[in-house]
């Protein structure tokens, strides 16, 4: 017989001071919560043009020692028009007692990540420890992020090795965090 769960106890949240108590571990990392939203451009050895875009990311926790993270992109053309949904990605951000990161990224794309990475005042840097493939996927070898904080404003800079090029310059976009 079906018995009628209960609402889950355990929310996300992504607001300082609602849902759970952040983990004590996850203090280096709290400036990141919330949910972003802004521009970049981006470009690539391989690629003929630059390309505009607009990107959310939201990051958010359950009171554990990691982070829930989620990043949308859209292309946009010179005006800011909609042009077509660009990458995706999900995945686990998980602070480790010395404050180091341990990242966890998937793509629809065929592509898992796995990063390790560190955490200063103001910046976060991670770097590929390993990346797998699907057989369709694009050849990716490695990728470098930068999280730079400013407040409620975040530079995100993405290097990455790829279909035959050394770590090369891919995406920089400047996101600010929606008022909750
Ligand atoms: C904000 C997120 C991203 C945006 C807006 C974006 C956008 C683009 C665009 C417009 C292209 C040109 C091909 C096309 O039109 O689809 C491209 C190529 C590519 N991107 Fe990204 N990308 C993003 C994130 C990523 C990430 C996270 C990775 C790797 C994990 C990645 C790896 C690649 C690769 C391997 C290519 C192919 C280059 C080639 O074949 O010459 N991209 N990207």
């Amino acid at each position: 017989m079906f018995e009628s769960p209960q609402e889950n106890p355990y929310p996300d949240s992504h607001v300082l001071g609602e849902g759970p108590e952040p983990h004590p571990l996850l203090r280096p990392v709290l400036p990141l919560l919330g949910r972003w939203h802004g521009r970049g451009r981006g470009e690539y050895p391989t690629l003929e043009q630059d390309f505009r875009y607009e990107q959310e990311i939201t990051f958010s926790h359950d009171g554990r020692p990691f982070l829930r993270y989620e990043a949308r992109a859209w292309l946009i053309d010179a005006s800011g028009t909609p042009v077509r949904p660009a990458g995706r990605e999900a995945g686990w951000w998980r602070v480790t007692p010395d404050a180091s990161l341990e990242v966890v990224l998937a793509h629809p794309t065929g592509i898992v990540e796995t990063y390790v990475g560190r955490v200063s005042d103001t910046e976060i840097e991670i770097e590929t420890k390993d990346v797998a493939l699907t057989p369709l996927a694009k050849e990716v070898t490695g990728t470098r992020r930068r999280y730079a904080l400013q407040g409620a404003e975040m530079t995100v800079t993405h290097d990455m090795a790829a279909v035959g090029q050394p770590l090369r310059h891919h995406l920089t976009a400047h996101l600010r965090r929606r008022p909750s």
